[in-house]
């Protein structure tokens, strides 16, 4: 079944929100402006943007936002002329006011996200969005962390709260692509046709393409990426290369291939702080099952207590920490300088 009559798969665009804990939160009305004008005129249905970290992210332990992100919205709202903007929250974090100021800014999409063995955290925020007749996403994420069934049951607590597509949400970039195919299997089979699914990769394992792919081939109709892969860890799916794989294989987006290309290289990279490497760290995260946006701040408590960076992950990896547990980067890191 294809997402609607005109198009296949819907893509949203993550780099004013993945993209914000590469740029460490600091974008700025004008980096907004320019990205969205150049998305929505490629013909990106739809844009997200948040701090990193969703709604209510601007804070020590996660990193203070440059300019406050309902004014990013705002001004991403006031800027898109089709494309529509949607939010990232977790609970918790970003509370239902949040998501009231979100919709009064011009946001109408509510993707909530949760650790993947906790989908209850967010029933009461589901209920809120669509009590507002705002369209609703649940995120699953660390979701390589558990199995095809759990995902499978988590999902379905979320479609029953009230969110109309649950995705599977590859945050460590720690999938190969039959990972991502038996989760999205289990997700719609469990679902079925009410609720729909969608996948959100990331590059630690160069494989965002390729799973997305074969996302799509398991039954999943909304895909993230990130155009330029700006992202957390090696970055987000890069949507100029998705839409061209797509474009081959007869899969429609409704993104214009050469538009989107041009906006990631005149439009997205130079708002960049540097290219989302896949470079040693970014490739460790992969292999050992680490949350994406822990890469900056593994970099900065290496350089803060002299110990490798390297380290740091692969410890964390044993310990498998979820989201939220930045701050036992800094406990690792104060162990190795006292074993070394
Ligand atoms: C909200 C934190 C996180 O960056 C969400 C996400 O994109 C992921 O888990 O990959
Ligand atoms: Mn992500």
């Amino acid at each position: 079944m294809p997402y609607s009559d005109t198009l296949d798969i819907r893509i949203t665009d993550s780099s004013l929100r993945d993209g914000s804990h590469a740029k460490r939160h600091q974008f700025t009305a004008e980096d907004v402006r320019s990205v969205v004008a150049a998305l929505d005129d490629a013909g990106v249905p739809v844009i997200e943007v948040t701090h990193g970290d969703g709604l209510g992210g601007s804070s020590f332990n996660y990193g203070f936002s440059r300019t406050p992100e309902q004014e990013l919205i705002k001004v991403a709202a006031d800027t898109a002329r089709r494309a529509r903007i949607a939010f990232l929250m977790l609970p918790g974090l970003g509370v239902k006011d949040d998501i009231r100021a979100a919709h009064g800014n011009g946001a109408s999409i509510c993707r909530i996200a949760t650790h993947c063995t906790e989908a209850d955290i967010a029933e009461q925020h589901f209920g809120l969005a669509r009590e507002r007749g705002l369209e609703t996403v649940g995120f699953l994420m660390m979701a390589h962390s558990t199995t095809p069934g759990e995902l499978a049951r988590q999902g379905r607590i979320m479609a029953d709260a009230g969110c109309q597509c649950v995705y599977v949400v590859d945050s460590a970039g720690a999938m190969v692509m039959d990972d991502v195919t038996a989760r999205v299997e289990a997700l719609v089979s469990e679902l079925g046709d009410d609720t729909q699914v969608g996948f959100h990769g990331h590059e630690n394992l160069a494989l965002g393409t390729g799973n997305s792919i074969a996302a799509i081939k398991a039954g999943a109709l909304q895909i993230d990426g990130s155009t330029r892969r700006l992202g957390a860890g090696a970055g987000n799916t890069a949507v100029e290369a998705l839409v061209a794989v797509c474009a081959k294989m007869g899969i429609r987006t409704g993104i214009d291939v050469l538009k989107i290309i041009d906006a990631a290289e005149d439009v997205v990279r130079p708002v960049m702080d540097d290219e989302c490497r896949l470079d040693r760290l970014a490739l460790l995260m992969g292999h050992a099952g680490v949350y994406s946006s822990f890469l900056k701040h593994a970099y900065r408590q290496a350089e803060r207590y002299g110990v490798s960076g390297a380290e740091i992950l692969l410890r964390a990896g044993e310990r498998r920490l979820v989201g939220g547990q930045e701050d036992q980067l800094i406990d690792i890191a104060v162990e190795l300088a006292a074993q070394h």
